[in-house]
């Protein structure tokens, strides 16, 4: 018999899809698997207005497969402009449920991040206010800091001052990959949660060096030490409801990460809840599956949990080698190789 998992059907609360000709190559990935997804606003330029926001929102929507209700759930990228009025609007829309903070010089697409929170401080505090969740890529960009170390240092750094300071702001500590985040997440008020990637819980900082540079093996924050993945398991498999599924799916062009200076971003929108389920597998724990996919997430962010399934089957198969991605190819993860689990037609 035929191994299956059928789960409520999940969201993805960290995601991102791009624009035009890229983002209608990698949408219908997530749409196939997801219902809903909060789309990352690190676009070129930043989202960082209510009405980026609803320009971008409308060109989803209409580049979603025939016959698809994928609902992207919109964020505002926080620069240094950012009014407490824009939050109020921001609010009202209905649309925008986030805003994401970047570090400036942390990641891809951060040039127009913020150095600092203080000046920001009155559009956090409405959002405190509001209740409108902050997304923070938990990083300091100080290039004294070891890569590595980067997460923990932001945690001492910027976590836990704006914490002191706005204590019932609502933050999701996004693609966590340390145990001091696990920690610091699971030891904070219900204000405080966290997204996991499947990358970050499959694989540790090995895998860059697997015989070679593995350039679709990078991405930001860097894979760590076996210590951290694991915490990271231990944490989305605790039962604790402060972790939920976000995939972080970055695609980068082929030719921009296998380069001299390679793009950071994983691609795996192809097989999400395949790669989790593998996760959750090895660590004897496909029951609780479901409540970080689509439990956990929808009830932080204050919206009603999906109705309907999806069906898991333990069904080998191999990811093929490339998919199309605007005029150009995306390497996704596990590229060649084969898959225990696949989604059900
Ligand atoms: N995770 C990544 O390595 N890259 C993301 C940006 C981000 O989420 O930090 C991207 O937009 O490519
Ligand atoms: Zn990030
Ligand atoms: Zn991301």
């Amino acid at each position: 018999m035929t191994q299956t998992l059928t789960i409520t059907r999940p969201d993805d609360w960290h995601l991102h899809l791009r624009d035009g000709a890229l983002m209608a190559s990698v949408l219908p990935h997530t749409a196939r698997e997801f219902a809903r997804a909060i789309v990352m606003p690190n676009l070129k330029p930043p989202v960082s207005t209510v009405e980026l926001a609803a320009a971008y929102r409308g060109r989803i929507l209409a580049a979603r497969p025939t016959g698809s209700d994928f609902e992207p759930l919109m964020t505002l990228y926080l620069t240094d402009a950012l009014t407490p009025a824009e939050i109020v609007r921001a609010k009202e829309s209905g649309f925008v449920h986030a805003v994401k903070l970047y570090p400036a010089g942390a990641t891809t697409n951060s040039e127009a991040g913020v150095a600092g929170l203080d000046v920001v401080m009155p559009a956090l505090e409405k959002m405190a206010e509001l209740g409108l969740p902050f997304l923070v890529h938990g990083e300091v960009a100080d290039p004294a800091v070891d890569v590595f170390d980067r997460e923990a240092a932001f945690i001492e750094r910027v976590m836990a001052p704006l914490l002191q300071r706005l204590p019932t702001l609502r933050v999701v500590f996004e693609h966590i990959t340390t145990r001091q985040a696990a920690e610091f997440v699971l030891g904070a008020g219900d204000n405080v949660a966290a997204t996991v990637t499947p990358q970050h819980l499959l694989l540790n900082r090995n895998a860059l060096f697997q015989g070679g540079i593995r350039p679709h093996h990078y991405c930001l924050p860097v894979l760590k030490r076996e210590e951290h993945r694991r915490a990271l398991v231990n944490a989305v498999t605790s039962g604790s409801r402060k972790f939920f599924l976000g995939t972080d799916s970055a695609p980068h062009a082929q030719h921009t990460k296998e380069a001299a200076c390679g793009c950071a971003g994983i691609y795996s929108a192809h097989a999400a809840l395949a790669f989790y389920a593998e996760a959750f597998e090895a660590a004897g724990a496909l029951g609780r599956l479901e409540a970080f996919a689509s439990f956990n997430g929808p009830d932080f962010y204050r919206l009603p949990r999906n109705r309907g399934t999806v069906t898991l089957v333990k069904d080998s198969w191999t990811v093929p080698a490339a998919y199309p991605f605007g005029e150009h190819q995306v390497v996704p993860l596990r590229a060649g190789e084969a898959l225990a689990w696949r989604l059900a037609d």
